[in-house]
């Protein structure tokens, strides 16, 4: 058993830019010896995130679109995957969206169209992915999402993502219970929180990362390196034993109350 993952592929679905958590997961993959396939949304990411796979050495990564909230592009975006590589071993989910607008207050203004949208990105997209991909992951494999402290308990301004998180984490557990019989593994890491291009639509982001500095055991802020290498652990053999975890990759701070 070893953290190697040569031989391995897994799709990387949400990098935006270089300060994406999941661009920090897809380095700790392809150093590892992975080989990756990379997804996005919406046609303007599509030369930023070709520019970033093709920075990695090695053979050219296939970079496809696809729409989680749209079940035909997801399935079209899988059969591409297959075509080209036939088997998957994992994929790593780091995709969420809310209305900036409801990141902010009372959770209660929270509009009925915001609640579905977000749980439509940030929760359902996990579980119309996983029914897809388990298909090309003939050889078992480990399907990881990217979650925060705000889905277990409240979070000032996280609001309607809290609650989306709550159920993605939900998820992860259900989807574990399913996909456990055909060697598929599925957890979460609870990222503590890192400046990135989404990180812009939480209000007061920075006063939080400050108390994290302040008082989180480790007296320190989350990296994406940091991420990478758990996800590293969880696509590797050496998390065979685990399933429906969530693991907090936060300096600790999720112990405190
Ligand atoms: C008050 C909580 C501070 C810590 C928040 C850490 C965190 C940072 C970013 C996270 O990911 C998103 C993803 C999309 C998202 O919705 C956005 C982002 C930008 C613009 C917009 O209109 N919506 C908000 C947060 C996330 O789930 C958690």
């Amino acid at each position: 058993m070893s953290l190697s993952l040569q031989g391995k592929t897994y799709v990387v679905m949400g990098v935006a830019n270089k300060r994406s958590i999941a661009w920090g997961i897809a380095r700790s993959l392809h150093n590892a010896g992975a080989k990756l396939i990379f997804t996005y949304a919406g046609e303007r990411l599509e030369k930023s995130v070709k520019d970033l796979a093709s920075s990695l050495e090695g053979e050219e990564s296939l970079v496809l679109p696809c729409d989680v909230t749209n079940d035909e592009d997801i399935e079209k975006c899988f059969a591409a995957i297959k075509e080209e590589v036939g088997v998957i071993h994992g994929l790593a989910h780091c995709i969420a969206f809310a209305n900036k607008e409801e990141l902010v207050g009372d959770y209660m203004n929270t509009t009925r169209e915001g609640f579905l949208l977000s749980q439509n990105i940030s929760s359902y997209s996990l579980t119309a992915v996983c029914k897809v991909a388990k298909d090309l992951m003939t050889e078992g494999g480990s399907i990881i999402s990217m979650t925060y402290l705000g889905g277990e308990r409240v979070v000032a301004n996280y609001n309607v993502m809290g609650v989306a998180k709550a159920s993605l984490e939900a998820s992860v557990k259900y989807l574990a219970n399913d996909l456990g019989k055909h060697g598929i593994r599925v957890n979460a890491i609870s990222a503590g929180p890192i400046r990135t291009l989404s990180a812009k639509g939480v209000s007061d982001f920075n006063s939080i990362l400050k108390e994290i500095e302040e008082r989180a055991p480790l007296r320190r802020n989350t990296t994406q390196e940091e991420v990478g290498d758990t996800a590293v652990f969880l696509a590797s053999d050496m998390s065979r034993g685990i399933t429906g975890e969530n693991i907090h990759v936060d300096s600790g701070y999720h112990i405190l109350g």
